[in-house]
C-alpha cells in the first residue's frame, strides 16, 4: 500500500479545515501569508471579473506554499463577495461591518469561493463555487441586536455572517451550495482529493 499523498491547506480559515476534517481528510495547515490586498487592488483597477480575482488569490496562496513543499498536494482558497459591480472586503471595524450589513440588506449578493490545487509548483486543478443570496429587509432593531451579539466576530467573514450559526436569520433566499458559502467548494475539492487517494473513493 503506497503512502497517501501529503495534503496541505494553504489557509488560516478554521472553517475550511473543519469541513475537510469532518469528511475524514486531515490536511496540514500552512497559511500562505500573501499580500491579498495588493493583488486584489491591482485586478480591480484592471476591471478583472470577481471570479478571476477569487481564482487568482486562491492560486497565489497555493503556489506560494507549493513552491516550499513541492512533494505535497496544496489547496489554496479564497472567497469574494459581490453586490452589483461592487467587490467587498472584510470589515476592519464593527462600524464598517454595520455599514456592510446595511448595504447588503434587502438586496441580492453573490459569494464566490475559489479553490486551486498545486503539485510541484504547478497548478493541477481548480474550481469556483458561486452562490446567490438575498438578504431580507430586517429592522434596525434586529441589526443593532445582531451587531451587539456578534461584536468583533463580524470581522471574520466578508459578509459579516456565519451560515452555520444565526446567519440564516438575515436571509430571505439562498440559492447554491452551503459549503461554498462557508468558504470552500467542498464537494468538488473532495472529488479532486479522491483522484489523489487523499479522500476515500
Ligand atoms: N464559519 C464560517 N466562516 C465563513 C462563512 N462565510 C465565510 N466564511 C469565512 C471563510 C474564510 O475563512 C473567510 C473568507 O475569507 P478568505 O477567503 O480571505 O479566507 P481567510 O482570510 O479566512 O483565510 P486564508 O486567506 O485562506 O488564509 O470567511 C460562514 O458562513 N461560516
Amino acid at each position: 500500500m503506497t503512502e497517501p499523498r501529503r495534503l496541505i491547506l494553504a489557509s488560516a480559515s478554521p472553517i475550511r479545515a473543519t469541513m475537510l476534517r469532518q469528511c475524514g481528510v486531515e490536511p496540514e495547515i500552512v497559511p500562505a501569508r500573501v499580500d491579498e490586498a495588493a493583488l486584489k487592488a491591482g485586478m480591480v483597477a484592471e476591471s478583472a471579473k470577481p471570479r478571476d480575482i477569487a481564482d487568482a488569490l486562491a492560486e497565489m496562496k497555493a503556489r506560494k506554499i507549493s513552491q516550499k513543499h513541492p512533494e505535497a498536494v496544496v489547496i489554496g482558497a479564497d472567497q469574494v463577495l459581490v453586490q452589483g459591480d461592487r467587490l467587498f472586503d472584510k470589515a476592519e471595524t464593527i462600524q464598517e461591518a454595520a455599514e456592510i450589513l446595511r448595504t447588503l440588506r434587502n438586496s441580492a449578493h453573490t459569494l464566490l469561493s475559489a479553490a486551486v490545487a498545486y503539485e510541484g509548483g504547478e497548478p493541477v486543478w481548480r474550481h469556483i463555487g458561486q452562490v446567490q443570496l438575498v438578504m431580507r429587509d430586517f429592522s434596525d432593531d434586529f441589526l443593532a441586536d445582531y451587531i451587539t451579539r456578534h461584536g468583533d466576530g463580524l470581522l471574520a467573514t466578508v459578509g459579516c455572517y456565519k451560515l452555520e450559526e444565526d446567519g440564516p436569520a438575515l436571509f430571505s433566499r439562498v440559492q447554491g451550495d452551503y459549503f461554498t458559502i462557508l468558504g470552500l467548494p467542498l464537494l468538488e475539492v473532495l472529488a479532486f482529493l479522491r483522484t489523489r487517494r487523499i479522500a476515500t473513493s
